[in-house]
Parts: structure tokens; sequence; C-alpha cells
């Protein structure tokens, strides 16, 4: 079983304006409403693929019971810890160009992550978790990486989806696979990227570091994997960006869904890479008939 992991999940609520007048009362020419975090939305694209997963992390509040009731339209099973408060709401607002608000979210009490190791210890060897997200300010810093020992005690598959100070701390518990942007790499490193054999350089320093798996997404430019064995470049298929929110999220899961199938490295990366294009150009997460028209779009090069 895939189990996703979300802290901070959100209620994601976006806002079209035609023109952004700072200062001034605007009015939405749309607006739509998406039960979101990094986590959540791995486990809504896996859905959409035909993979199955749990989702697990906290949720609380009317926000939290939109979240539910909406996975479970989807059929997706969820088993979070009920915190007091509500879950945050991140507005993406997209006015041309996309500006993004993310709220602080909800206090989380040691009671809760207690509640939530608890169910990790229930994960075994055919498991695959994957922590993904920010960690809320009220919870101590390294609850990942707890979280990361106790599955990884019981032989399931941590696969990592966050940035800053949690990223560099779970690296070091060797995760099967970690998927940074390209600034998220370059601000583990302390440094900036001016060329690609850059982001090769330290993109293999992860895998040297005992990450099994890695891809490095670069937007609009496609995105790297590497492994012990290889180094892979896919360039990103064209098309209309309507939303690109959950773009690096859907990469995560069209990998995981493709690998779990029993796919090629080079076939889950191709898959990777057209799920992330493919909710790019969608309104919503994306869909598999759309991942499955795109795939056919992405070229793998070896390096
Ligand atoms: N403008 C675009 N055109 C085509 N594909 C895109 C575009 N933006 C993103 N993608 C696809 O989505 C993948 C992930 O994008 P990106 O590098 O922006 O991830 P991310 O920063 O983790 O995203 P997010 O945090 O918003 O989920 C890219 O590798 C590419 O396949
Ligand atoms: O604040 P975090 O946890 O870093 O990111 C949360 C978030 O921006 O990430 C998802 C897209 O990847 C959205 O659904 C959500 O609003």
């Amino acid at each position: 079983m895939i189990y996703t992991c979300t802290l901070n999940p959100s209620v994601d609520y976006v806002v079209h304006v035609d023109e952004l007048r700072v200062g001034e009362l605007n009015r939405a020419v749309k607006t739509l409403t998406f039960p979101g975090g990094k986590g959540i939305n791995v486990s809504r694209v896996l859905k959409r693929l035909g993979v199955d997963s749990t989702a697990l992390g906290f949720i609380g509040g009317f926000t939290g019971e939109f979240i539910e009731k909406e996975l479970g339209k989807e059929n997706i099973v969820c088993d979070f810890v009920k915190i007091p408060g509500n879950t945050r709401i991140n507005v993406k607002l997209k006015a041309g160009l996309e500006t993004e608000i993310n709220g602080q979210g909800p206090t989380v009490e040691a009671e809760h992550e207690v509640q939530l190791l608890e169910k990790i210890r229930s994960l075994t060897e055919n498991d695959i978790i994957v922590l993904a997200g920010s960690v809320p300010s009220s919870m101590s810093s390294d609850v990942y990486e707890k979280i990361c020992d106790e599955a990884k005690k019981r032989n399931a598959k941590v696969v990592v989806d966050t940035s800053g100070p949690a990223l560099k701390a779970l690296l070091a518990h060797k995760p099967f696979f970690a998927k940074p942007n390209h600034k998220e790499l370059a601000e583990l490193f302390g440094t900036s990227f001016q060329a690609k054999e850059e982001i090769i350089a330290y993109g293999r320093r992860l895998v040297e570091m005992g990450v099994e798996n890695v891809i490095v997404s670069m937007a609009g430019d496609g995105a790297f994997y590497f492994n012990r064995a290889v180094t892979l470049f896919a360039k990103a298929p064209q098309g209309t960006v309507k939303n690109s929110v959950g773009a690096g999220d859907s990469m995560v899961a069209g990998f995981l869904a493709a690998y779990t199938s029993g796919k090629s490295l080079e076939e889950a990366f191709a898959y990777s890479v057209a799920s992330g294009s493919a909710t790019a150009f969608s309104e919503d997460l994306c869909t598999k008939d759309r991942v499955e028209q795109l795939v056919h779009e992405v070229n793998v090069m070896r390096f």
C-alpha cells in the first residue's frame, strides 16, 4: 500500500482575476476550491492513475471536513489525525502570473504527533510512505525524521517531497525517492545554478548521499532522473499552462504509479514528466487520459 503523509494540508482557493489592482477592490472572474497539500495531491493523482493509497496527516475544523468529504467522493481512503483548529486555506491567485499565499495552519500538539507515529508503526516492508509538504510551525522540525525512522525500521520505502531543512535532514536517512525542483536542489547546497551541468552534478550528489531514485524537476524545462547507474533527461511536453500548482506532486505520483506497476525506469520517468505536464495543462490535477496522451511526447535521453 502507498501512504501519503501531509502534515499541513490545505483547502486550495484558486482565484482568477483579469488584472490585479493592488490596494483596490478586485472582483474574481472565476473561483475554484480543491483539497490540497502535497501528499493529498499525490493521493489524488495516484487514484486518477488507478493506484490506491491512504492519506495520513492532520486535519481539523470546517476546512478539514471539506477535505475529507472531497477525498471521500474520489474514493480515497483517509486516516487523518483530527486536531482542533481549522486546516489552512491557501490562496492561489491567477492574474496572468501565478501568486500563492499559503496559510500557516493550525497548531499540532505533541499528543497528535504521537497518534500519527502510532499509525506509521503499522507500516510493513510492502509499503511506501510519501512525506510531502511543509512542516507546521507548531511542530518540531525533526518530525519527518521521526516518521522516517519508524518507517525504515519496518523496511517501508520512504519518498520525500519537501524543501529546506526538512529535506536536508531526510536525505541523511537515504530515502527511496526524492523529487526536489532545481531551486530546492540549489538551496540545499547553498548555491544557484547557471547551467544544466551544475544541476546534473548536484543531482548526482543526492545519489551519492544514498537516495536511490532522484528526480530534479525544472518546470517547463523538463526534468532529470538519477540513480547509481544512469542519468536521464526529458524535455517537458509543450502546451498551454493553466495551473502549475501540484505539477511536482503529480510527478511523484506518476513515477510511483508506473514504478509499482512494474514499468521500466525510463517508462516510469516518462510517465512522471507526462503527469507533471498534464497537471500544468489542466485547471485541477491531471487525468489518466491526458497523461497517456502526453507520455507519447516525452522523449527520455540517456546521458
Ligand atoms: N510550463 C510547463 N510546461 C510543461 N510542463 C510543465 C510546466 N511546468 C511544470 N511542468 C511539468 O511539471 C513538472 C514539475 O514542475 P515543477 O518543476 O514546477 O515542480 P514543482 O516546483 O515541484 O511544482 P509544485 O511545487 O507547484 O507542485 C515538470 O518537470 C514538467 O513535467
Ligand atoms: O506550504 P506547503 O506545504 O509547502 O505547500 C502547500 C501547497 O502549496 O502545495 C501544493 C502544491 O504542491 C498545494 O496543494 C498546497 O497549497
